[in-house]
């Protein structure tokens, strides 16, 4: 961004980036060298942890570039995850529009937010720390990728984790000396208590879920610090900024091509536009692409990485034929079914946020409201009829969340997900105006079948790649999240839920009135118009062996075919993972730096 009070658009950008961000971006934005041995384009939850890792040897220089600017304190209070989506810290990608998901979305695009900003997407999310279940990160290792059995992983889980859970100071399964804090949610709803006793009496056990056994209920963990934001910003860079003289950093930096040489397929740099300028810059040993699920896969395709036929469509001079962007999996959510309970002042309603709790959180109190992760309480991990995985191995997760669209009266959240105004207003208005008490739950579905793809429309690496999720493509995915519903309405109607006068919210989903309300059809519609992605886009740069035709990186995490570039973020992860993918992002961070420091050393 170039001050230049004439152009209107800049100052537009200004004002989006707000002023805490404006005032610390001097401190990362260093003037660029020419040679660096490691060149990190993103970061996000990984590059950060990459870059932070690899600086560590005093006698490597590293370049980190980062699209977006720098984390102010707005992006530190938990309860307003949502609102940043409004901000300049957020691509705002949208899908293309859908054929069988995201009804309740304008135009049926579905929003796809993603972090940009120094710390990327864990600088913007829910705060929701969980890693997946072991089977599946055998299963990585089973499809020839050594290295990435659960054993070999959890100790990159663990190097990362400083765990404070109460309850859980000798476990095994946790850390207490890493980089990054894990804490226990300090605010915790009344509905909350209820919850987890009804997923209990309904027969659900209290677990760690990110220890032993996955499948059971309990209060969520969260990637928080005396409850504020601890994202991979704050965790692994800010810390080490003023001391690691070899890092360097620039912010507001967008990576536009990888530099390669063709004849010896030898990656030896990248370029980058930064302040209105156009930069080249070399590596003496790797380029390293951390910059998320859509953005890797675009960087590779527009250095002539890609699938041939779009390559050649748009014109781009191909490299290195594979198969980039070809598949990519998510989780996709039903938002809700909502609930409403008897209970009073339990549900957080934006317009309840006053001065006094506001002097409180910045006194350091952690246990006011605005620690709440965007109000996600608890979660369940259960097995559903409908679907076929493994023993022992969750399919679907109940995330239940204190409040719903009607917490922030129609605005961020509705917004941020790009749903339409009449869902807020003939379902969730009221709720806000009569402050009622409530709670909603997103019902996930770990392993969905319908794959989705992203390609590139054209050669403007400032434009986005076009994303078509194909959510619901096959029905089998709605099933499972049909049956996912019917285990939350279970848990409903268990004593500790009765207690507190839990019943259904009554208000129809727009578009599913012609549905006997409740009913099965009445849901499946619902599962079409309210689908609710949790953004955990994987498999873009899908790891495997080469042999394997639909992978692009090797366990490695080497791009076939190409010598010195890798890509280390969560668009190598195979399949559709059992967990949310911050942590997993984080570790693969750390495992990178590991297998790059064994290489170089
Ligand atoms: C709204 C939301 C809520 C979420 N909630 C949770 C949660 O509660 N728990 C959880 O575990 N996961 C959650 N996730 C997912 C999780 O945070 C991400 O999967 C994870 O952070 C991805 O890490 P990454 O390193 O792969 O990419 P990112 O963290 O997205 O990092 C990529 C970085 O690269 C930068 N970049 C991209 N292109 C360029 C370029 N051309 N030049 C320079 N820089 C570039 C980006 O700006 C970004 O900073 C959520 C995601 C979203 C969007």
């Amino acid at each position: 961004i170039r001050l230049d009070s004439s152009n209107k658009q800049n100052l537009d950008a200004l004002r989006r980036l707000g002023l805490g961000n404006i005032v610390n971006l001097p401190l990362y934005s260093d003037a660029p060298l020419s040679h660096y041995d490691f060149i990190v384009a993103g970061a996000g939850s990984a590059g950060c942890t990459l870059a932070s890792r690899l600086s560590e040897n005093p006698k490597w220089s590293v370049l980190l570039i980062e699209a977006g600017g720098v984390e102010n304190w707005i992006h530190q209070v938990p309860v307003l995850a949502a609102h940043l989506q409004s901000t300049a810290s957020n691509w705002n990608y949208r899908s293309t529009p859908q054929r069988n998901a995201c009804w309740g979305m304008q135009e049926k695009k579905c929003a796809l937010p993603k972090g940009k900003v120094l710390g990327g997407t864990s600088s913007i999310n829910y705060m929701i720390y969980n890693r997946g279940n072991r089977r599946e990160y055998d299963g990585w290792a089973a499809a020839g990728n050594p290295g990435w059995s659960y054993d070999e992983v959890l100790p990159y889980f663990l190097r990362a984790e400083n765990a404070q859970l109460r309850g859980l100071e000798h476990s095994p399964y946790h850390n207490h000396s890493g980089p990054l804090s894990v804490e226990d949610v300090r605010h915790r709803t009344q509905i909350a208590h209820s919850y987890i006793r009804a997923a209990q009496e309904a027969g659900h056990s209290r677990v760690d879920y990110n220890g032993e056994t996955q499948l059971g209920v309990n209060y969520v963990q969260a990637t928080t610090q005396k409850g504020r934001r601890h994202s991979a910003f704050r965790a692994y860079i800010q810390p080490i900024r003023a001391s690691r003289k070899n890092l360097h950093i620039v912010t507001l930096a967008r990576v536009t091509r990888v530099l390669i040489d063709n004849a010896t397929k030898t990656a030896y740099g990248v370029e980058f536009t930064h302040q209105g300028r156009a930069y080249r810059v070399k590596a003496r040993k790797e380029v390293i692409l951390s910059a998320g699920a859509f953005n890797s896969p675009q960087l590779l395709m527009l250095s002539g990485i890609g699938p041939e036929d779009n390559l050649k469509a748009i014109g781009i001079p191909i490299v290195k034929a594979l198969p980039v962007g070809r598949r990519m999996y998510d989780h996709m959510c039903h938002f809700g079914p909502t609930f409403v309970t008897n209970t009073t002042g339990q549900t957080l309603f934006s317009a309840s946020i006053g001065p006094p709790v506001v002097t409180d959180f910045l006194l350091g109190r952690s246990d006011t409201f605005l620690s709440s992760i965007g109000g996600v309480e608890t979660l369940t991990f259960i097995k559903v009829p409908s679907a076929k995985t493994a023993k022992g191995l969750p399919d679907i997760e109940l995330i239940q969340v204190g409040g719903s669209l009607a917490s922030d009266e129609g605005t961020a959240l509705t917004q941020g997900a790009n749903f339409k105004a009449e869902i807020y207003e003939k379902m969730y208005k009221e709720l806000a105006l009569q402050q009622q008490d409530h709670f909603s739950f997103l019902i996930m579905d770990f392993n969905p079948a319908s794959v989705g793809r992203l390609w590139l429309h054209n050669r403007n690496p400032l434009e986005w790649p076009r994303i078509d999720p194909k959510y619901f493509s096959v029905p089998a995915d709605i099933e499972h999240l049909l049956d996912g519903i019917k285990e939350a309405l279970r848990i409903s109607k268990m004593p500790a839920m009765q207690a507190i006068g839990t019943r259904l919210l009554d208000k129809p989903v727009p578009g599913c009135e012609g549905h006997k309300f409740a009913s099965d059809d009445y849901w499946r519609c619902s599962i079409r118009t309210m689908s609710y992605t949790l953004h955990h886009q994987v498999a873009t740069c899908r790891m495997g062996p080469e042999s394997d035709p639909t992978t692009v990186v090797n366990h490695q995490l080497k791009v076939h075919g190409m010598r010195r570039l890798r890509v280390v973020d969560i668009s190598i992860i195979p399949r559709p993972s059992t967990g949310h993918t911050n942590a997993a992002a984080i570790m693969i961070g750390e495992k990178a730096a590991d297998m790059i420091r064994s290489e170089w050393s």
